[in-house]
């Protein structure tokens, strides 16, 4: 369960720009900022509180309002004296006594019921590999410089590659970096962070490797309650080896065990049943965070409290006032350097299938019965579920050529060596999905996926329909598309929120334009935005699976995309080929059109 305003007590959290209302359950004392030590109370006891309170609500509402409950208050009630056992005071009492102690094991507690403290072993696997240097390492860095880590962490790189401790820690320091805000102190942490920072070379599929690790993090873990995150940062083909290998040799004894999986989660319904059938053989379903780093993003992360927690917009958000809602999603590099793997994804499996189709879905949903991660994932599988089959011809796919601008010439996608010169693996789509449910009756998400194009962006465009009987109709001369409402939520680069009205240019005339009434975070938080890896591991350390994809969700997901996949591959339909740095295909302009859509990104003033 997650609150609006984050429970936790780690500096963190001061993204926020003003402090939680007062009748949000906890507000930490100023004492405890900072204290990894408060991690536990606040991530965890604040979330068992707010679901003892939710689940009593339906039985005495008004007595329980009364009651103006804070966690320290809860305290209080669980010592109190026992009161008759009727009450709604002893029932709260109760609850609150038995959610703490049932799933304390679980959660990402410092100390347990008999006050034993707890430690935290955090291992990469894959950590010579590319994502372990760009992301992993330095979201675990910036999680203990904002005192997010638990008290007690050790850190373990896993990998063939041979490297000693003192290697590993010269690898990870290139690629550590401070805050732009809050450089304080940065290099003392930066040592002390790289102090605890380990490495132990092996094979991905060796046990005896795994039961050395094993033997090493029992060392670091002396004798405390051992739990253990292990990030598998490594190639899809080896994610099960190597699950078997650290469930059967390095999980904790005495605590809980966690994997994170990178995506690829298959690369079709029947691969990815298999991969999580196979996984499952060595884990649970809630052992297991399969990661999709958008959800990570803050602006997605903000799409439910920006729907759910300000009154104009929800009644807004259905077929009767939104015309079309597009997801776009375009970088200006191609696939250098990650052609053998792009090769056999292609952009629709790499993007689409899952971060666009997570965002549709955080998107539409219905409102969740509440913020706890199986309310919200249980409203996601619902929208998949409810999609129409995606049509071949509601699908255009693009692969970019060499261009040369200037003196500099950008390859072809199949310049790169690793990639089949007669590939047809397409390297930009897009593509028109409806969800069939009352809601979204017949209004097309339109998704827009692509490398090498003239820009680096992701963004949510939510178009809203003409205004019935607009009196300032001949204002707008015959382009009336040009007067709707569009709200754009950009969720990468320089991210913003931001609607577009009609506006009156002031002046004596009657003179209309269209202006934005801008939400602009660099101008409005001073505060760096944290990476999603750092969000998603503190996530995964404190067993916050809100924002981890469930082996359902997954499942919907692939049913929705394998059938065109399959007939985009068996037809060997040819891409639209596009110059490096461009727009893309024009097809996706008819696709757009067909269903009387204009993109947005497309207008002069953005
Ligand atoms: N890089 C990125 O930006 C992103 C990556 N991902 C996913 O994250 C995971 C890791 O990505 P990335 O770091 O780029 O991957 P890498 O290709 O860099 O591989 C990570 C490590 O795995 C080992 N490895 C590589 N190939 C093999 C192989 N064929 N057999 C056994 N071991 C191998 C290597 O370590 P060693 O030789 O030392 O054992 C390597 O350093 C992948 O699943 C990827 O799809 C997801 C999103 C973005
Ligand atoms: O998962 C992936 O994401 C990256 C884009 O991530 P971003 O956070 O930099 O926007 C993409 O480049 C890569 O192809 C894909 O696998």
């Amino acid at each position: 369960m997650a609150a609006l305003y984050s429970t936790r007590c780690c500096s963190y959290s001061s993204v926020r720009s003003s402090p939680p209302p007062q009748s949000y359950p906890y507000s930490p004392s100023p004492s405890k900022l900072g204290s990894p030590h408060c991690l536990t109370f606040t991530s965890s006891a604040s979330k068992r509180f707010l679901a003892a309170k939710v689940s009593l609500k339906s039985q005495s509402d008004s007595q329980l309002n009364a009651l103006h409950m804070q966690p320290q208050d809860a305290a209080a009630v669980a010592n109190a004296t026992p009161v008759k056992s009727d009450t709604p005071l002893q029932r709260l009492k109760d609850e609150i006594l038995s959610v703490t102690s049932s799933k304390e094991s679980e959660g990402s507690v410092n100390v347990d019921g008999d006050g034993n403290e707890s430690t935290v072993s955090i291992t990469v696997v894959g950590a010579s590999g590319d994502l372990a240097k760009k992301k992993i390492f330095p979201a675990l860095f910036a999680l203990y410089y904002e005192d997010c880590l638990p008290k007690h962490f050790t850190i373990y790189g896993y990998a063939r590659s041979k490297m000693t401790d003192a290697e590993l820690r010269n690898m990870v320091s290139k690629t550590l970096t401070c805050r732009i805000d809050k450089r304080e102190n940065c290099n003392v942490k930066m040592d002390e962070f790289l102090g605890r920072c380990f490495y132990h070379p092996g094979q991905y599929d060796s046990q005896e490797n795994f039961a050395e690790l094993d033997k090493k993090l029992k060392e670091h873990e002396v004798g405390r309650i051992s739990n253990r995150l292990f990030y598998l940062s490594i190639p899809p083909n080896i994610f099960v080896d190597a699950v078997k290998c650290a469930s059967t040799s390095a999980s904790s004894a005495n605590g809980w065990t966690r994997v994170i999986v990178e995506k690829p989660f298959g690369r079709d319904s029947e691969s990815s049943a298999a991969l999580t059938k196979s996984l499952k053989q060595y884990l649970t379903e809630d052992q297991i965070f399969r990661i999709d780093h958008y959800l990570g993003k803050e602006l997605v992360e903000n799409l439910s409290v920006l729907r759910f927690s300000n009154l104009i917009f929800e009644p807004l958000w259905s077929r009767q006032y939104i015309r079309n809602v597009q997801l776009i999603f375009s970088e200006d590099f191609g696939t250098e350097g990650r052609g053998g793997y792009f090769d056999h994804y292609g952009i629709i499996r790499d993007i689409m299938q899952n971060h666009l189709l997570q965002i549709l879905a955080l998107f539409a949903m219905e409102t969740p019965v509440s913020l706890d991660a199986e309310d919200i994932r249980n409203e996601k599988v619902k929208v998949l579920r409810s999609m129409r089959p995606i049509q071949l011809e509601d699908v255009v796919i693009g692969q970019y050529k060499s261009h040369t601008k200037g003196n500099v010439k950008y390859p072809a996608y199949t310049d790169d060596k690793t990639v089949p010169k007669d590939s047809l693996t397409p390297t930009f789509a897009a593509a028109a999905l409806f969800i069939d449910n009352a809601r979204w009756d017949g209004v097309p998400f339109l998704m827009k996926a692509g490398k090498a194009l003239h820009t680096k962006r992701a963004e949510i465009r939510v178009q809203f329909r003409h205004v019935p009987g607009n009196l300032y109709n001949r204002n707008f001369g015959t382009d009336l598309d040009r007067a709707t409402n569009e709200l754009v939520i950009r969720v990468q680069p320089d991210e913003a929120i931001y609607l577009k009205i009609n506006n009156k240019v002031p002046g004596l005339g009657m003179k209309l334009d269209r202006s934005n009434l801008n939400l602009h975070y660099a101008a409005r938080y001073s505060k760096e935005i944290p990476d999603a890896y750092e969000r998603l591991l503190l996530d995964a350390i404190e067993g916050e699976r809100r924002l981890f994809i469930r082996s359902d969700e997954l499942d919907a997901a692939w049913s929705l995309f394998t059938p065109v996949l399959k007939e985009l591959e068996e037809t060997k339909i040819n891409p639209e080929y596009y110059p490096y740095g461009s727009r893309g295909p024009v097809g996706a302009h008819y696709l757009a059109a067909r269903y009387g859509v204009r993109w947005g990104d497309l207008a002069i003033e953005q």
